[in-house]
Protein backbone atom coordinates (compact mmCIF):
# COMPACT_ATOMS: atom_id res chain seq x y z
CA UNK A 1 0.00 0.00 0.00
CA UNK A 2 1.15 3.15 -1.10
CA UNK A 3 2.04 5.76 2.15
CA UNK A 4 1.47 9.34 0.94
CA UNK A 5 2.94 10.75 4.25
CA UNK A 6 6.49 8.99 3.15
CA UNK A 7 7.86 12.48 1.29
CA UNK A 8 9.04 9.53 -1.41
CA UNK A 9 5.48 8.00 -2.29
CA UNK A 10 4.05 11.83 -2.63
CA UNK A 11 3.05 13.54 -6.20
CA UNK A 12 3.51 16.76 -5.06
CA UNK A 13 7.27 16.69 -3.73
CA UNK A 14 10.26 18.52 -3.55
CA UNK A 15 12.43 15.17 -2.66
CA UNK A 16 14.84 14.02 -5.17
CA UNK A 17 13.61 11.72 -7.39
CA UNK A 18 15.08 7.84 -7.66
CA UNK A 19 16.92 6.64 -10.37
CA UNK A 20 14.14 5.16 -12.06
CA UNK A 21 11.60 8.08 -12.22
CA UNK A 22 14.36 10.60 -12.81
CA UNK A 23 15.35 8.32 -16.03
CA UNK A 24 11.67 8.50 -16.34
CA UNK A 25 11.35 12.41 -16.26
CA UNK A 26 14.50 12.98 -18.49
CA UNK A 27 13.04 10.51 -20.94
CA UNK A 28 9.72 12.62 -20.70
CA UNK A 29 11.89 16.22 -21.34
CA UNK A 30 11.32 17.85 -24.95
CA UNK A 31 14.37 18.78 -26.78
CA UNK A 32 13.63 21.53 -28.76
CA UNK A 33 11.07 24.26 -28.60
CA UNK A 34 8.54 22.78 -31.28
CA UNK A 35 8.07 20.27 -28.33
CA UNK A 36 8.03 22.74 -25.25
CA UNK A 37 4.02 23.67 -24.49
CA UNK A 38 2.76 25.87 -23.07
CA UNK A 39 4.58 29.33 -21.90
CA UNK A 40 4.49 30.77 -25.10
CA UNK A 41 5.31 34.56 -24.36
CA UNK A 42 8.78 32.84 -23.04
CA UNK A 43 8.87 30.88 -25.70
CA UNK A 44 8.38 33.48 -28.76
CA UNK A 45 11.29 35.55 -26.79
CA UNK A 46 13.33 32.92 -26.19
CA UNK A 47 13.17 32.44 -29.99
CA UNK A 48 14.57 35.97 -31.11
CA UNK A 49 17.54 35.66 -28.52
CA UNK A 50 18.18 32.43 -29.75
CA UNK A 51 18.47 33.10 -33.59
CA UNK A 52 20.19 36.50 -32.67
CA UNK A 53 23.00 34.79 -31.25
CA UNK A 54 22.91 32.41 -33.38
CA UNK A 55 23.16 35.09 -36.66
CA UNK A 56 25.85 36.44 -34.72
CA UNK A 57 27.57 33.81 -33.97
CA UNK A 58 28.10 34.86 -29.87
CA UNK A 59 26.83 33.08 -26.62
CA UNK A 60 23.32 34.12 -25.45
CA UNK A 61 22.88 36.62 -23.33
CA UNK A 62 22.69 35.15 -19.58
CA UNK A 63 18.84 34.05 -18.61
CA UNK A 64 17.03 33.62 -15.41
CA UNK A 65 14.13 31.39 -15.12
CA UNK A 66 12.26 31.46 -11.80
CA UNK A 67 8.73 30.17 -10.63
CA UNK A 68 7.76 27.01 -8.55
CA UNK A 69 8.94 23.99 -8.94
CA UNK A 70 8.51 21.08 -11.37
CA UNK A 71 6.98 23.78 -14.26
CA UNK A 72 10.27 22.83 -16.51
CA UNK A 73 13.41 25.58 -15.94
CA UNK A 74 15.89 22.31 -16.41
CA UNK A 75 13.69 21.65 -19.13
CA UNK A 76 14.21 24.78 -20.67
CA UNK A 77 17.98 25.42 -20.73
CA UNK A 78 17.92 21.77 -22.31
CA UNK A 79 16.25 23.34 -24.88
CA UNK A 80 17.55 26.22 -25.41
CA UNK A 81 21.03 24.48 -25.52
CA UNK A 82 20.02 22.40 -28.11
CA UNK A 83 18.20 24.95 -30.31
CA UNK A 84 21.56 26.73 -29.75
CA UNK A 85 23.38 23.69 -30.98
CA UNK A 86 25.52 23.95 -27.71
CA UNK A 87 26.97 21.70 -25.12
CA UNK A 88 24.60 22.18 -21.81
CA UNK A 89 26.25 21.56 -18.34
CA UNK A 90 24.00 21.33 -15.41
CA UNK A 91 25.05 21.78 -11.72
CA UNK A 92 23.51 23.54 -8.71
CA UNK A 93 24.46 26.14 -5.92
CA UNK A 94 24.64 23.59 -3.05
CA UNK A 95 26.79 21.87 -5.16
CA UNK A 96 29.37 24.84 -5.39
CA UNK A 97 30.84 25.60 -2.81
CA UNK A 98 34.11 27.24 -3.14
CA UNK A 99 35.24 29.52 -5.77
CA UNK A 100 37.58 26.95 -7.20
CA UNK A 101 34.77 24.62 -7.36
CA UNK A 102 32.82 27.13 -9.84
CA UNK A 103 35.90 27.52 -11.87
CA UNK A 104 36.76 24.15 -12.54
CA UNK A 105 32.71 24.15 -13.87
CA UNK A 106 33.90 26.87 -15.72
CA UNK A 107 36.75 25.80 -17.46
CA UNK A 108 35.44 22.87 -18.94
CA UNK A 109 32.86 25.17 -21.07
CA UNK A 110 33.48 25.68 -24.64
CA UNK A 111 33.02 28.90 -26.43
CA UNK A 112 29.14 29.44 -27.01
CA UNK A 113 28.31 26.66 -24.24
CA UNK A 114 25.16 27.04 -21.79
CA UNK A 115 25.78 26.49 -18.46
CA UNK A 116 22.65 25.70 -16.11
CA UNK A 117 23.03 26.35 -12.58
CA UNK A 118 19.85 25.22 -10.78
CA UNK A 119 18.65 26.62 -7.37
CA UNK A 120 21.46 29.37 -7.91
CA UNK A 121 20.13 31.47 -4.95
CA UNK A 122 21.79 29.19 -3.24
CA UNK A 123 25.04 30.00 -4.09
CA UNK A 124 27.91 31.17 -1.43
CA UNK A 125 28.36 34.63 -1.38
CA UNK A 126 31.96 34.74 -2.40
CA UNK A 127 31.16 32.23 -5.60
CA UNK A 128 28.07 34.38 -7.00
CA UNK A 129 31.05 37.41 -6.71
CA UNK A 130 33.20 35.15 -8.13
CA UNK A 131 30.45 35.06 -11.11
CA UNK A 132 30.23 38.50 -11.29
CA UNK A 133 33.22 38.76 -13.83
CA UNK A 134 32.85 35.39 -15.14
CA UNK A 135 28.98 36.63 -16.75
CA UNK A 136 30.46 40.37 -17.41
CA UNK A 137 33.52 40.14 -19.07
CA UNK A 138 34.52 36.23 -19.15
CA UNK A 139 37.31 35.68 -16.40
CA UNK A 140 37.83 34.96 -13.09
CA UNK A 141 40.49 36.08 -10.26
CA UNK A 142 41.04 33.69 -7.74
CA UNK A 143 43.67 33.77 -4.80
CA UNK A 144 45.98 30.31 -5.01
CA UNK A 145 48.07 29.68 -2.41
CA UNK A 146 47.92 30.64 1.18
CA UNK A 147 49.08 33.64 3.65
CA UNK A 148 52.30 35.63 2.65
CA UNK A 149 52.58 33.10 -0.80
CA UNK A 150 48.84 33.67 -1.57
CA UNK A 151 48.51 35.73 -4.88
CA UNK A 152 45.82 36.07 -7.41
CA UNK A 153 45.92 34.55 -10.41
CA UNK A 154 43.79 35.72 -13.55
CA UNK A 155 41.64 32.88 -15.77
CA UNK A 156 40.55 34.31 -19.09
CA UNK A 157 37.16 32.30 -19.81
CA UNK A 158 35.33 31.41 -23.14
CA UNK A 159 31.99 33.41 -23.90
CA UNK A 160 29.16 31.35 -22.43
CA UNK A 161 25.91 31.09 -21.60
CA UNK A 162 24.97 31.14 -17.69
CA UNK A 163 20.98 30.57 -16.96
CA UNK A 164 19.93 30.33 -13.72
CA UNK A 165 17.31 29.12 -12.10
CA UNK A 166 15.14 29.81 -9.00
CA UNK A 167 11.68 29.36 -7.08
CA UNK A 168 12.70 32.06 -4.94
CA UNK A 169 13.70 35.01 -7.09
CA UNK A 170 13.45 37.34 -4.01
CA UNK A 171 16.22 35.56 -2.41
CA UNK A 172 18.61 36.34 -5.92
CA UNK A 173 20.43 39.47 -4.50
CA UNK A 174 20.17 42.33 -6.67
CA UNK A 175 23.61 42.30 -8.41
CA UNK A 176 23.51 38.87 -9.23
CA UNK A 177 19.97 39.63 -10.83
CA UNK A 178 21.08 42.59 -12.34
CA UNK A 179 23.29 40.60 -14.60
CA UNK A 180 20.69 38.75 -16.36
CA UNK A 181 19.69 39.73 -19.90
CA UNK A 182 16.88 37.46 -20.30
CA UNK A 183 14.36 37.58 -17.27
CA UNK A 184 11.93 34.90 -17.61
CA UNK A 185 9.27 34.03 -15.32
CA UNK A 186 7.66 30.59 -15.76
CA UNK A 187 3.47 30.26 -15.13
CA UNK A 188 1.67 27.66 -13.69
CA UNK A 189 0.02 25.63 -16.55
CA UNK A 190 -3.94 26.05 -18.13
CA UNK A 191 -5.71 22.54 -17.84
CA UNK A 192 -5.51 22.88 -22.17
CA UNK A 193 -1.70 22.97 -21.99
CA UNK A 194 -1.53 20.13 -19.44
CA UNK A 195 -3.87 18.08 -21.53
CA UNK A 196 -1.43 18.37 -24.05
CA UNK A 197 1.69 17.23 -21.81
CA UNK A 198 -0.26 14.16 -20.83
CA UNK A 199 -0.82 13.04 -23.60
CA UNK A 200 2.59 13.85 -25.04
CA UNK A 201 4.40 11.78 -22.21
CA UNK A 202 1.63 8.98 -22.84
CA UNK A 203 2.95 8.75 -26.39
CA UNK A 204 6.29 9.09 -25.21
CA UNK A 205 5.80 5.68 -22.21
CA UNK A 206 4.03 4.15 -25.06
CA UNK A 207 0.60 4.14 -22.84
CA UNK A 208 -3.06 4.96 -24.26
CA UNK A 209 -5.28 7.66 -23.32
CA UNK A 210 -8.38 8.85 -24.27
CA UNK A 211 -8.04 13.03 -24.49
CA UNK A 212 -11.04 13.12 -21.42
CA UNK A 213 -8.64 10.97 -19.55
CA UNK A 214 -5.68 13.49 -20.10
CA UNK A 215 -8.00 16.36 -19.19
CA UNK A 216 -8.90 14.50 -15.88
CA UNK A 217 -5.38 14.57 -15.26
CA UNK A 218 -4.70 18.05 -15.89
CA UNK A 219 -7.19 19.26 -14.20
CA UNK A 220 -5.60 17.28 -11.02
CA UNK A 221 -2.28 18.33 -11.68
CA UNK A 222 -2.08 21.92 -10.15
CA UNK A 223 -0.51 23.41 -13.41
CA UNK A 224 2.31 21.77 -12.97
CA UNK A 225 4.27 19.29 -15.74
CA UNK A 226 5.90 17.56 -13.17
CA UNK A 227 2.72 16.51 -11.26
CA UNK A 228 1.07 15.65 -14.37
CA UNK A 229 3.35 13.35 -15.39
CA UNK A 230 3.86 11.83 -12.19
CA UNK A 231 0.20 11.38 -12.21
CA UNK A 232 -0.14 9.61 -15.35
CA UNK A 233 2.81 7.27 -14.03
CA UNK A 234 0.56 6.30 -11.78
CA UNK A 235 -2.78 6.39 -13.22
CA UNK A 236 -0.71 3.41 -16.21
CA UNK A 237 -0.01 1.36 -13.01
CA UNK A 238 -3.47 0.87 -12.27
CA UNK A 239 -4.57 0.47 -15.71
CA UNK A 240 -1.57 -2.24 -15.95
CA UNK A 241 -2.98 -3.97 -12.62
CA UNK A 242 -6.80 -3.85 -14.15
CA UNK A 243 -5.99 -5.22 -17.46
CA UNK A 244 -7.21 -2.21 -19.01
CA UNK A 245 -5.10 -1.57 -22.86
CA UNK A 246 -6.75 1.93 -23.06
CA UNK A 247 -6.68 4.66 -19.77
CA UNK A 248 -10.13 6.22 -20.31
CA UNK A 249 -12.11 9.08 -17.74
CA UNK A 250 -13.40 6.73 -15.40
CA UNK A 251 -10.27 4.29 -14.79
CA UNK A 252 -8.58 7.80 -14.55
CA UNK A 253 -10.82 9.72 -12.07
CA UNK A 254 -10.94 6.48 -9.72
CA UNK A 255 -7.30 6.16 -10.17
CA UNK A 256 -6.95 9.78 -9.10
CA UNK A 257 -9.23 9.45 -6.10
CA UNK A 258 -6.65 6.56 -5.19
CA UNK A 259 -4.26 8.63 -5.19
CA UNK A 260 -6.60 10.99 -2.68
CA UNK A 261 -5.93 14.00 -5.26
CA UNK A 262 -9.18 15.86 -5.21
CA UNK A 263 -10.80 17.64 -8.32
CA UNK A 264 -9.47 20.60 -7.72
CA UNK A 265 -5.74 19.45 -7.27
CA UNK A 266 -5.64 19.86 -3.95
CA UNK A 267 -3.65 16.40 -2.29
CA UNK A 268 -4.01 15.39 1.75
CA UNK A 269 -1.29 17.65 2.52
CA UNK A 270 -2.92 20.85 1.42
CA UNK A 271 -5.99 19.96 3.06
CA UNK A 272 -4.16 18.97 5.90
CA UNK A 273 -2.71 22.21 6.13
CA UNK A 274 -6.39 24.08 5.68
CA UNK A 275 -7.82 21.90 8.03
CA UNK A 276 -5.03 22.69 10.43
CA UNK A 277 -5.52 26.49 9.66
CA UNK A 278 -9.24 26.16 10.19
CA UNK A 279 -9.18 24.21 13.75
CA UNK A 280 -6.77 25.09 15.68
CA UNK A 281 -6.52 28.59 14.18
CA UNK A 282 -9.91 29.43 13.47
CA UNK A 283 -8.79 30.10 9.54
CA UNK A 284 -5.97 31.95 10.66
CA UNK A 285 -4.31 34.53 10.12
CA UNK A 286 -1.25 32.28 10.93
CA UNK A 287 2.56 32.72 10.17
CA UNK A 288 4.46 30.31 7.62
CA UNK A 289 6.30 29.09 10.54
CA UNK A 290 3.41 28.32 12.61
CA UNK A 291 1.45 26.59 9.52
CA UNK A 292 5.18 24.60 8.72
CA UNK A 293 5.50 23.12 12.44
CA UNK A 294 1.88 21.98 12.54
CA UNK A 295 2.01 20.03 9.27
CA UNK A 296 5.49 18.87 9.77
CA UNK A 297 6.91 20.20 6.98
CA UNK A 298 9.62 22.82 6.18
CA UNK A 299 9.14 26.36 5.40
CA UNK A 300 10.50 26.21 2.30
CA UNK A 301 8.74 22.95 1.10
CA UNK A 302 5.69 24.76 2.60
CA UNK A 303 6.49 28.04 1.02
CA UNK A 304 7.38 26.80 -2.52
CA UNK A 305 5.70 23.96 -2.98
CA UNK A 306 1.93 24.56 -1.50
CA UNK A 307 1.67 28.07 -0.65
CA UNK A 308 1.92 29.58 -4.17
CA UNK A 309 -0.84 27.02 -5.30
CA UNK A 310 -3.29 27.97 -2.56
CA UNK A 311 -2.71 31.24 -3.07
CA UNK A 312 -2.97 31.16 -6.58
CA UNK A 313 -6.48 29.14 -6.33
CA UNK A 314 -8.21 31.18 -3.66
CA UNK A 315 -7.76 28.67 -1.20
CA UNK A 316 -5.07 30.84 1.19
CA UNK A 317 -5.03 34.69 1.32
CA UNK A 318 -2.03 36.36 1.91
CA UNK A 319 -2.09 39.27 4.87
CA UNK A 320 0.02 41.39 6.87
CA UNK A 321 -0.38 39.29 9.73
CA UNK A 322 -0.39 36.34 8.21
CA UNK A 323 -2.05 33.78 5.88
CA UNK A 324 -5.88 32.98 6.15
CA UNK A 325 -8.25 30.39 5.44
CA UNK A 326 -10.56 31.85 2.30
CA UNK A 327 -14.68 31.05 1.89
CA UNK A 328 -13.33 28.69 -0.80
CA UNK A 329 -11.60 26.45 0.79
CA UNK A 330 -14.23 26.20 4.04
CA UNK A 331 -16.40 25.55 1.16
CA UNK A 332 -14.31 23.05 -0.84
CA UNK A 333 -13.70 20.94 2.69
CA UNK A 334 -17.15 20.95 3.43
CA UNK A 335 -17.01 23.28 6.66
CA UNK A 336 -19.18 25.84 7.18
CA UNK A 337 -17.74 29.53 6.86
CA UNK A 338 -17.88 30.99 10.42
CA UNK A 339 -19.89 34.02 10.49
CA UNK A 340 -17.92 35.92 12.59
CA UNK A 341 -15.10 35.60 9.60
CA UNK A 342 -17.22 37.78 7.45
N1 LIG B 1 6.57 22.84 -21.28
C1 LIG B 1 6.67 21.52 -21.12
N2 LIG B 1 6.27 20.68 -22.08
C2 LIG B 1 6.35 19.35 -21.88
N3 LIG B 1 6.84 18.76 -20.76
C3 LIG B 1 7.28 19.56 -19.79
C4 LIG B 1 7.22 20.97 -19.92
N4 LIG B 1 7.73 21.53 -18.81
C5 LIG B 1 8.09 20.50 -18.01
N5 LIG B 1 7.83 19.32 -18.59
C6 LIG B 1 8.06 18.02 -17.96
O1 LIG B 1 7.94 18.16 -16.56
C7 LIG B 1 9.02 17.50 -15.88
C8 LIG B 1 9.62 18.49 -14.89
O2 LIG B 1 10.28 19.52 -15.57
P1 LIG B 1 11.65 20.17 -15.05
O3 LIG B 1 12.47 19.13 -14.36
O4 LIG B 1 12.24 20.88 -16.19
O5 LIG B 1 11.09 21.19 -14.00
P2 LIG B 1 11.88 22.28 -13.15
O6 LIG B 1 11.11 23.55 -13.22
O7 LIG B 1 13.31 22.31 -13.54
O8 LIG B 1 11.73 21.75 -11.71
P3 LIG B 1 12.76 21.91 -10.50
O9 LIG B 1 13.05 23.35 -10.39
O10 LIG B 1 11.96 21.35 -9.37
O11 LIG B 1 13.93 21.05 -10.89
C9 LIG B 1 9.98 17.03 -16.96
O12 LIG B 1 9.91 15.62 -17.03
C10 LIG B 1 9.45 17.54 -18.26
O13 LIG B 1 9.32 16.45 -19.15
Amino acid sequence: MTDYNNPDERIISDEPLDDSENAIEKSLRPHYLAEYIGQSKIKTELQIYIAAAKQRQEAMDHALLFGPPGLGKTTLALVIANELGVNLRTTSGPAIEKAGDLLSVLSELQAGDVLFIDEIHRLPRAVEETLYSAMEDFYVDIIVGQGPTAHPVHFPLPPFTLIGATTRAGLLSAPLRDRFGILAALNYYDAHDLQEIVLRSADVLQTRITPEAALEVALRARGTPRVANRLLKRIRDFAEVSHQEEIDQDLAATALTQLRVDRSGLDQVDRRLLTMMINLYNGGPVGLKTIAVNIGEDVETVETMYEPFLLQNGFLKRTSRGRMVTPKAYQHLGIPFPENNK
